[in-house]
């Protein structure tokens, strides 16, 4: 399937949260400082693309919090309001992107597409790919629909769902371990190979948890807490258990293996979800799904404690999964019922591997919705 950017005119809004792509040195170490139209100044336009900046926030993303989060998704809903405009790229740091495009596609509604790109290597540099990067970002927002959020970088087009950093410096940072990307942009087109899974959108969160980044509101309503707490040989409960202390209302375990973590901390967990907490099991292994194969603390007995298993999400996405279940609870009325039904549907995936079917499914791809 291939998508072409026909050259028509094309109303693209960037909205800039800084990152790499914007950063500077600063005497000592890079920072983000450069302004979305600075940024933007870096790289030519693609054909018939005009183009909006949206100044969001300027951080590098290992700081970015909740409420950055849910800020930069009511922007994309409040920019989607108008009818005129047809795609969002969002530029942002490439640490936590997985965790705000996967945010960004649990919650999206709209044909129009929302491209997340980035950079390696900082602004300003002569060999930098953020120029690259972004163009190729436009030229995918210009040219698709009814894919969902995608994450777009070195040529490469993502799906939202699954796709994770898997390199520190080279520039192809994102794939999805466990599946195949969604497509290539390159040579002024669009190749789409398959369609994004993506489970039903939900809602946009209660307004009253949109609270100002960084601002400490006494009266504002607090974003749910939410850890990951990784196993390894040694593991203790202790992490789980001060999680809890600490309020968090959800916790994904990040496991060995297909799930699997010990007696102890598969104790911890039946706590967890007696006091009402939302946990879920991934695992560190980069590729494969999660699978209920072992006892004696393994996956089998972490479900029968109350745990859900994440399919082929790995932990940082797997905890946006958790916070979005939670944030839909809207006014804080909790069905627990309710809310593990929902996590369940957001996770998706072989929540439940037969040993026998344990490395993996098939994904078939379907017709992809053009553009009208
Ligand atoms: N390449 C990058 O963008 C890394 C940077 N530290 C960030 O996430 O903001």
């Amino acid at each position: 399937m291939m998508r072409t950017n026909d050259g028509g005119p094309r109303r693209i809004v960037v909205i800039s949260t800084g990152g790499t792509i914007a950063s500077r040195w600063q005497g000592t170490g890079y920072a983000a400082d450069a302004s979305g139209s600075d940024v933007l100044a870096t790289a030519p336009l693609p054909e018939g693309v005009t183009v909006e900046v949206v100044d969001l926030f300027n951080v590098n993303s290992s700081r970015m919090t909740s409420a950055h989060q849910l800020a930069l998704l009511r922007t994309v809903h409040e920019t989607f309001a108008d009818p005129g405009v047809d795609g969002i790229v969002v530029t942002h740091g490439t640490d936590t992107l997985e965790e705000t495009a996967f945010l960004l596609d649990l919650h999206h509604s709209d044909a129009r597409p929302v491209v997340l790109t980035g950079a390696q290597r900082p602004f300003g540099t002569g060999d930098g790919d953020g120029p690259g990067n972004l163009y190729d970002a436009l030229q995918v927002a210009a040219s698709v629909r009814e894919l969902g959020v995608l994450v777009v970088f070195d040529g490469r087009v993502h799906a939202a769902r699954g796709t994770v950093k898997t390199q520190t410096l080279a520039a192809d940072a994102f794939s999805d371990p466990s599946a195949e990307r969604l497509g290539r942009v390159g040579f002024s087109r669009v190749d789409v190979e398959r369609l994004p899974e993506r489970p039903a959108p939900l809602s946009l969160p209660d307004a009253a948890l949109t609270v100002t980044p960084g601002a400490t509101d006494p009266g504002a309503t607090p974003l749910p807490r939410v850890d990951i707490v990784t196993h390894h040989a040694d593991g203790d409960p202790l992490f789980i258990r001060a999680a809890l202390a600490a309020g968090a209302r959800g916790i994904v375990l990040e496991a060995t293996g297909a799930g699997n973590a010990t007696p102890e901390i598969t104790a911890a967990v039946a706590d967890a979800v007696a006091q009402g907490a939302l946990v879920a099991v991934s695992t560190r292994v980069p590729a494969g799904p999660l699978a209920e194969i072992y006892t004696g603390g393994g996956a089998v007995d972490l479900v029968a404690a109350g745990a859900l298993l994440t399919g082929t999400l790995r932990a940082a996405q797997a905890r946006i999964a958790v916070l979005a279940a939670l944030l839909a609870e809207g006014d804080g009325a909790t069905d627990p019922a309710r809310r593990t039904a929902l996590l369940r549907r957001l996770l998706e995936g072989p929540v439940r591997a037969e040993p026998a079917l344990a490395t993996g499914g098939s994904r078939s791809a379907s017709a992809v919705v053009t553009r009208a």
